[in-house]
């Protein structure tokens, strides 16, 4: 059987992860879906591509919609249903890229606010693939953490759940949740007046614009009771406030979880889905780029906190984004799509270390990324 597959045009690693029975046209996510998306099989999308009644007036053929992300918040779920299209996402593809993001912003800040880490409790708000990356890691640097994710001590047992009290106590905290806009545990501005008013030493948010009222964030920012806040993601990206974004100590274009190898297995993991959904299965010799060696950036004289500002793309798009404060709403969307999606893939830390060289020369510190037996 010939599936004909319609994907975003930036589902990476598509093209070599496809075996020859499927036919793929691609689209592009900027002009919406084309209008002849009901002639396909199985559609393929990002973020960026609402699925609901109103984006898809006519399923027509398509038995089968995939996100190669960890997010779902762009997708109707009742509607799939009502209509019958099977539906599968990316668990967990970029919760290492996301960790590895918000431990630099960790280093970055204290070493920018001279400030002991070790001497400080993160709050983990959402303790799932995300969180429990970030939690794996805080645990290696013997940095003190408190996890929160009641929904989750709910469902499985085993896992207990801080008090709200408690997590409220911490120092930093760092949200990994989904965006809900209802049901038991709701999240659409989970972090408001109410919580952050007990003052935080820094926020980070690289969960969906929106899980943080960043507009009552800014406003005790600006009282100094939240001393810093670094957003990845944004109430209504691609636009982002201006204020906001300036006075952000990083300020990154929804790209925490921008890899290669995030974008690998985002690709590979709803794939192999639709795949089996078809009978199908994806070319298992497909492998995403390789970290080469002469790429890492690294000094005797550097700090850790350096070394990974070195080895990300955390500074790049910080500084690309801030360009864009001011410009009219329509050019700094199209900025923060294109800086989204014009520009090279970062390696993650845990795929630098699988080189011999880097392991070699990189400072005791930087090995705890080495956790390439744990990946998925
Ligand atoms: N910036 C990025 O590039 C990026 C990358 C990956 C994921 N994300 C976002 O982060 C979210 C989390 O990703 P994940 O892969 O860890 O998802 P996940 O589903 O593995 O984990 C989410 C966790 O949040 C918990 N949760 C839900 N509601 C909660 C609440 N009210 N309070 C506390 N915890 C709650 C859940 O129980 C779950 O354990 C995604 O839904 C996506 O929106 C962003
Ligand atoms: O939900 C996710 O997986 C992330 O937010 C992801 O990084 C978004 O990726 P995009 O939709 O831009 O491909």
């Amino acid at each position: 059987m010939t599936v004909n597959l319609l994907a975003d045009q930036y589902l990476q690693y598509l093209d070599e992860l496809l075996p020859e029975e499927v036919r793929l046209t691609r689209f592009d996510p900027a002009k919406g879906l084309p209008d002849h998306t009901s002639s396909f099989n199985a559609l393929l999308v990002r973020t960026v591509t609402p699925i609901n009644a109103e984006s898809l007036p006519d399923v027509g053929k398509l038995k089968f919609i995939g996100t190669g992300t960890a997010g779902t918040d762009h997708i109707d779920h009742g509607f799939l249903k009502r209509e019958g299209v099977a539906f599968s996402q990316s668990e967990g593809c970029n919760a290492n890229a996301v960790a590895e993001f918000v431990i630099t912003g960790l280093f970055y800040w204290a070493w920018k606010t001279d400030t002991d880490l070790y001497s400080k409790k993160v709050g983990v708000v959402g303790c799932g693939n995300t969180g429990g990356s970030v939690i794996r890691l805080l645990k290696k640097l013997n940095i003190d953490y408190v996890a929160y994710d009641p929904p989750k001590a709910e469902s499985e047992t085993g896992f207990i759940s801080a008090a709200e009290a408690e997590l409220l106590k911490a120092d930093i905290l760092t949200f990994h949740t989904p965006l809900n806009p209802s049901g038991k545990h709701p999240t659409v501005h989970l972090a408001d007046k109410k919580w952050l008013q007990n003052g935080f030493d820094l926020i980070i948010n690289t969960s969906r614009g929106g899980v943080v009222n960043e507009k009552s964030m800014f406003e005790l920012w600006q009282s100094q009771a939240i001393r810093n806040y670094i957003l990845d993601v944004w109430e209504g990206e691609p636009d982002f406030n201006n204020q906001i974004a300036k006075h952000a100590l990083i300020a990154t274009p929804h790209i925490a979880g921008y890899s290669e190898e995030a974008k690998f297995k985002a690709t590979e993991i709803v794939l192999s889905k639709l795949l089996n959904f078809f009978d199908l299965n994806v070319n298992p010799n497909a492998r995403p780029k390789q970290f080469k060696a002469s790429q890492f950036k690294y000094s005797s004289g550097y700090s850790i906190a350096e070394l990974l500002w070195q080895n990300n793309q955390i500074n790049f798009y910080d500084t690309e984004l801030r360009k864009l404060i001011g410009l009219p709403s329509e050019k700094k969307s199209k900025g923060f799509a294109d800086l989204r999606s014009k520009t090279a893939l970062r390696h993650e830390y845990s795929a630098m270390l699988k080189s011999k060289e880097v392991q070699q020369n990189a400072p005791q510190e930087f090995q705890i990324f080495d956790h390439s037996a744990t990946d998925k």
